[in-house]
């Protein structure tokens, strides 16, 4: 859908931004670029949208060699969202929701209807908050808006240079997890800036990791962490990569033990207040991490896991259940 061919960006002081750069984001794909202040990537991402042209190299959206586009139609089909989400301060939400749409030609009143909608699945209220001034709403609510603004247009790609950073951390992490939900029903090809490691893991299906102007390693967040490409990523992802990989590891039917193997030996049954059946639960497809959380706080040491389709247990987790994804992830990515 995105395809960077041998892109280089060198600005007038002879500064070398980004260097013969190539790779591709498929439709439908979030990827992530990381890494420190001033590798590239939001130079990178200006390239996309044309607010920076390439000094060689070219890129193609959906086959088309963007240079070849009228930048004002190509920026209709890019979403864009930035940190200082630039929200009209003299428009209330839903206006400024509804503006790109109008912009271009929906009628007023199916534009709020949209605009309505899309501030419900960003997770604010159109009755409550839609009427109020960007001043009215707080960091994270604001942030909430530039995102439902970037859909209302309904591109096909999504820019988003550091989207959540202007948050604290608890506030970023629900507007990530949203986030993700939302992504998995709207289905945007996404590019997505962070300087931040743990959110470009959270978020992205493939991340891209930047050195100085090139990309060191382009994979997805398990290969990333579990086989560093260079020394450099592998310092860039640090010693505690083992613990961010329980995040991007996931609790699969292979790694739980039989859910009625403890109350059938239990003579009072599964309903019996012995504790035999586990009161924390997780559903299948939960991440290593949020399982491990439920585990530390159950005295019993294990847990129980459904299915998130049929709602049933699939069993019970224990730390030998840990272990075992552990290892199933390391010999996937080796
Ligand atoms: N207009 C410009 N003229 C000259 N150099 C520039 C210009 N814009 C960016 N640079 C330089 O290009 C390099 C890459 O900048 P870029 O903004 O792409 O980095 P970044 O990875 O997004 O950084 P950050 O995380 O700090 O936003 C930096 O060395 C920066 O100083």
């Amino acid at each position: 859908m995105i395809r960077f061919e041998h892109v280089t960006k060198r600005y007038a002081d002879g500064t070398t931004a980004v260097d013969d750069l190539s790779f591709e984001v498929a439709e439908g794909e979030l990827v992530t670029l990381v890494g420190p202040s001033g590798c590239g990537k939001t130079t990178t991402m200006k390239m996309v949208n044309r607010l920076i042209e390439p000094t060689s190299g070219r890129i193609l959206l959906a086959g088309e060699d963007i240079a070849d586009a009228d930048p004002v139609q190509l920026r209709r089909r890019i979403g864009y969202v930035i940190q200082q989400v630039g929200l009209f301060p003299h428009r209330t939400v839903l206006e400024n929701t509804a503006t790109v749409p109008q912009l271009l030609g929906t009628p007023k009143a199916r534009a709020r209807a949209r605009a309505a909608e899309l501030l419900e699945l960003v997770g604010l209220d159109p009755a409550v908050h839609g009427g109020r001034y960007p001043e009215q709403l707080s960091g994270g609510q604001r942030q909430r808006v530039g995102v439902a603004r970037a859909l209302a247009a309904d591109p096909p790609v999504l820019l988003m240079d550091e989207p959540f950073g202007a948050v604290d951390p608890v506030v970023r992490e629900r507007l990530q997890n949203e986030f993700l939900a939302l992504q998995k029903s709207v289905r945007k090809t996404i590019l997505l800036v962070t300087h931040d490691l743990e959110e470009a893991i959270r978020l992205g299906d493939r991340i891209a990791v930047y050195g100085s102007g090139t990309i060191e390693q382009f994979a997805a967040p398990a290969a990333v962490l579990g086989s560093p490409a260079t020394p450099y990523v592998a310092s860039f992802v640090g010693a505690d990569r083992g613990l961010k990989r329980l995040a991007v590891t996931r609790v699969e039917a292979a790694d739980l033990e039989p859910a009625d193997l403890e109350p059938a030996l239990d003579p009072a049954g599964p309903k019996a207040p012995s504790g035999a059946a586990p009161a924390a639960t997780v559903e299948l497809g939960a991440s290593l991490r949020e399982a491990l959380a439920a585990l530390l706080q159950e005295d019993s040491g294990r847990i129980g896991v459904t299915d998130p389709v049929s709602g049933e247990p699939a069993g019970v987790l224990t730390p030998a259940g840990v272990h075992r994804a552990l290892r199933r992830a390391r010999a996937q990515d080796a």
